[in-house]
């Protein structure tokens, strides 16, 4: 597809900042009221099937029934406060969203007091000049001043998904309505995507008054949760909640049956059912995936899918591409070569370090510049010849085409047409026409400036007298003017990240569009050491399953058009393999949706590519895909640690409540205690967790499988096993104190500083799967410091405040009682940290996943 260029008229000034700025405090943000925020109704409605509220409210209810005002008040408060979270964790949740949809959305590229920059989309206003290119959202509706062969998919607007064509408008005025949809209309719509071409209009509406804020569509949407967890945290909560209500229904008929009346038997159990409840699964899975997303943002990764944080702690392949994501995108020129073979190191990026024999070469590959570029490899060239295009007139373009890698440009100066070309050498070959000897000797050069790791460029020129230019570039006749070799290092952190790669079981595989000994070169520089380079030309004659079975090899792919990536990705799922691919143009969008996930450059990467990614890394660097991968690790691991320690604390916590009702002791814990225990206690010592630093073998094991639950058998049962200890503990205490003719509200004090000194030393146990004691207690965590600070100062309160006493009916403890206290917290820490050692084999063996590490060991 030639590109054509009309002769640029006076590049626009657009506005300048001060107008600009004016202008957004008059109209404000381009941006379309928010859509999706919940109303209070649906809000009051979610609320209140919260079955803990509703626990809440009915005790409350009874224990006014009972007169006992004080008690009815306090779970008063903690219905309302359960009420207050919710909302404001709604709030929250909203506001980090909006946060991270502002950094996702689109950018723009506007011209202000002549400068070209790049500004986020919901700062453009009316009478910006916006630049557009290829795989660009644009940013609000606008009139094209000039446009390169732009087509635009509006079906956003029009549910047209054939993209239409553009024209400039004609002149300065407009008098026809704006209207998407057809071709040749002289208007773009926010919201629409520049499918090819490009182009620079003027900015007519803003915000609510763009076509598309008239229908109040919301352009982006994020999800905030994985489908995956959510449902395994259903399950696990519905397990609970039946086997809980069968146990609160019967124990309250036999409560009331055989003991005290109906009110005092529901009110013993709503105590039970709240114990048995775990409504803490649900606001932990929230909480640790929203801090999740925050902790990888700060490692510059911005999660745009939550479920990408699971399949991150899982992934298997790593597909990258090269240039920028591996290497720093630095161009430099390295080498200079001539027809006849001469060479040239250009020492400096300045024209003073281009000898005479080499200026015709670089004077040629300047002319084959887009003037304007941004391309560093383009830049590099400038940099070398700032006269070259002097006193030339661009006449006309031809791009860079998948079946022709070399661009054209045309310009006249002085009365004659000068065509010049670069490109991948092997087409500009073909196009200068090089057969037999000649085509050998290049071959040979390209293939040692290559295994160097440079890329090669070919440059060519051509003479042109007729009127008409051809259609293609074909119809020039070319005679060969030399070779560029860029070098382009890598970046600096690769080789370690790469390392860390390895030792966690993922294998890499690098996509490249560039030619195969600069691919095979750059994967040794950085570690991959592929054992075989496929090209795209191989790739289409293999068929998948050869390919998934080369692909199992360490391999790299070279010179892959970007709708070969997706045939990658497929194979590569199809082998069972959970991919990760990363992406960055408009031909990327469908593999970055195919892989598992799909990671997007935010720097260099079009908007397409990041709407379809899952993960958009801020600073385009591989190093950081790898941080991100290792936190998805941790906080699946973290997910898990707290799932486990919470499955355990309910154990204790309901067999106090129910250990009165079958033994005849009175009854101690009341929906009082419970709920302070469920709603403060466990909540708040889950989020130790949450700040977990990560297990030592984070990267050393292999890859997670996918299918595993998030609580899988032993991990259950080990929960269970901390849990009927506990419970054995505290129970053991209980007896013995009511044996020992303890009066009840002593008891009732005993009872629950025992409890939640076991809790605490649960948090310890919990901390890590295989760790020894004496890390559980050094590795530093300043949350756990925190909530243990947080505990004893609670307890301190309930045995030293009076009302606090009083609410809680607590007896004074002595200091023997404090000691049985820490002595039941110290025993039954010790115990489960000793029972690690025989059980760790099943609690790290979680990770494995049998036929991975088979798969993944040989190959290294
Ligand atoms: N501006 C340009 N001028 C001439 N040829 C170019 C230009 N850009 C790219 N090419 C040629 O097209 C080939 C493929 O380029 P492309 O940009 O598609 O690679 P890529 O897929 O981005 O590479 P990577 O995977 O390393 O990022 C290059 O190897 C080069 O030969
Ligand atoms: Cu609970």
């Amino acid at each position: 597809m030639p590109i054509d260029t009309q002769p640029a008229p006076a590049a626009s000034l657009g506005l300048s900042a001060a107008e600009a700025a004016r202008r957004l405090q008059a109209e404000g943000f381009n941006e379309l009221p928010q859509a999706g925020a919940r109303s209070i109704v649906r809000l009051i409605a979610d609320v209140l099937q919260e079955p803990m509220l509703l626990l809440l409210l009915a005790g409350a209810g009874i224990y006014l029934a009972l007169g006992d005002l004080a008690e009815a008040l306090l779970l008063g408060v903690f219905a309302s406060a359960s009420v207050a979270i919710t909302i404001v964790q709604e709030a929250r949740t909203e506001r980090v969203l909006e946060a991270l949809r502002d950094l996702s959305s689109p950018r723009a590229l506007v011209i202000r007091d002549g400068e070209r920059s790049r500004i986020a989309g919901r700062e453009v206003v009316r009478g910006d000049v916006i630049v557009l290119a290829e795989g660009d959202r644009v940013a609000a509706d606008a009139v094209l001043r000039q446009c390169d062969d732009l087509l635009t998919d509006e079906s956003l607007l029009t549910g047209e998904s054939v993209p239409v064509r553009k024209r400039p408008a004609a002149d300065a005025a407009i008098d026809v309505a704006a209207t998407a949809g057809g071709d040749d209309q002289p208007f773009v719509f926010s919201g629409s995507l520049v499918v090819r071409g490009g182009g620079i209009a003027e900015v007519i509406a803003t915000g609510p008054r763009t076509a598309i804020g008239r229908i109040g569509q919301s352009v982006s949407t994020l999800e905030t949760e994985t489908p995956r967890l959510r449902q395994q945290t259903r399950r696990l909560v519905m397990a609970f909640a039946i086997g809980g209500g069968i146990v609160v229904a019967i124990t309250v008929v036999l409560y009331a049956l055989y003991r005290g009346g109906w009110l005092e038997g529901i009110l013993a159990g709503i105590a039970l059912g709240m114990s048995m409840l775990p409504e803490e699964f649900p606001v932990v899975l929230t909480v640790f995936l929203a801090m999740g997303a925050w902790r990888i943002s700060q490692a510059r990764v911005l999660t745009r899918r939550a479920a990408a944080i699971e399949s991150l702690g899982a992934a298997t392949v790593l597909c990258t591409d090269k240039t920028g994501t591996l290497t720093q995108n630095r161009m430099m020129v390295a080498r200079l070569v001539r027809p006849d073979g001469e060479g040239l190191h250009p020492a400096g990026a300045t024209p003073e370090a281009v000898t005479a024999a080499f200026r015709d070469l670089v004077a040629t590959a300047v002319l084959a510049c887009d003037p304007q570029s941004h391309d560093p490899m383009e830049r590099a060239l400038q940099a070398l010849d700032t006269e070259a295009i002097v006193g030339a007139t661009l006449q006309r373009r031809y791009g860079l085409r998948p079946d022709l890698l070399a661009m054209t440009n045309v310009w006249s100066r002085d009365g004659a047409t000068v065509v010049a070309a670069k490109g991948a050498p092997e087409a500009i070959a073909t196009l200068c026409g090089l057969g037999g000897a000649a085509l050998e000797a290049l071959q040979a050069r390209v293939e040692t400036l290559a295994a160097e790791g440079l890329r090669v460029l070919g440059v060519a020129e051509a003479s042109w007298r007729d009127e008409a230019l051809p259609d293609t570039q074909q119809g020039f006749t070319y005679s060969f003017c030399g070779l560029v070799g860029f070098a382009d290092p890598l970046r600096p952190e690769v080789a370690d990240a790469v390392a860390q790669c390895r030792s966690a079981g993922i294998r890499i595989i690098m996509i490249t569009g560039d030619y195969p000994a600069t691919a095979a070169a750059i994967a040794r520089q950085a570690g991959l050491d592929p054992e075989r380079v496929i090209t795209g030309a191989e790739l289409s004659a293999l068929d998948d399953e050869t390919l998934a079975q080369a692909a199992r090899r360490p391999t790299a792919f070279a010179r892959i058009m970007p709708e070969q990536k997706l045939r990658i990705v497929s194979a590569l799922k199809a082998d069972g393999e959970i991919v990760a691919m990363t992406g960055d143009g408009v031909n990327d969008a469908p593999s970055l949706k195919a892989a598992h996930i799909g990671i997007a450059m935010g720097g260099r990467g079009t908007d397409v590519a990041r709407e379809a990614a899952a993960i958009v890394l801020l600073d385009d660097d591989f190093g950081s895909i790898v941080k991100a991968v290792q936190l998805g690790r941790r906080i699946y691991d973290n997910l898990r640690k707290a799932m486990s320690f919470i499955l355990a604390v309910h154990f204790p916590i309901a067999g106090l409540a129910l250990l009165p009702l079958v033994t005849g002791l009175p009854l101690l814990l009341g929906p009082v205690h419970i709920a302070f225990l469920e709603m403060i206690i466990d909540p708040v010592c889950s989020l130790v967790f949450e700040a977990e630093t990560e297990e030592s073998d984070i990267m050393r094991r292999p890859p997670r499988d996918p299918q595993e639950p998030l609580l899988p058998r032993p991990l259950v049962l080990w929960g269970a096993l901390q849990g009927i200890l506990a419970m054995g503990v505290t129970g053991a205490v209980l007896l013995l104190a009511s044996r020992a003719g303890m009066p009840a509200d002593e008891i009732r004090a005993l009872v629950f500083f025992v409890l939640v000194s076991v809790i605490v030393s649960l948090i310890f146990v919990n901390r890590s799967f295989s760790s020894s004691l004496r890390d559980a207690l050094l590795r530093p965590n300043r949350v756990l410091l925190l909530v243990i600070g947080f505990v004893i100062a609670v307890l301190a309160t309930s045995l030293t405040l009076p009302a606090a006493t009083a609410l809680f009916r607590f007896g004074p403890l002595h200091a023997d009682d404090l000691m049985l206290t820490a002595g039941a917290a110290i025993a039954t820490l010790i115990v489960l940290e000793l029972s690690k050692f025989p059980l760790r084999a099943a609690l790290t063996r979680r990770a494995a996943r049998p036929d991975q590490v088979k798969a993944a060991s040989p190959a290294r």
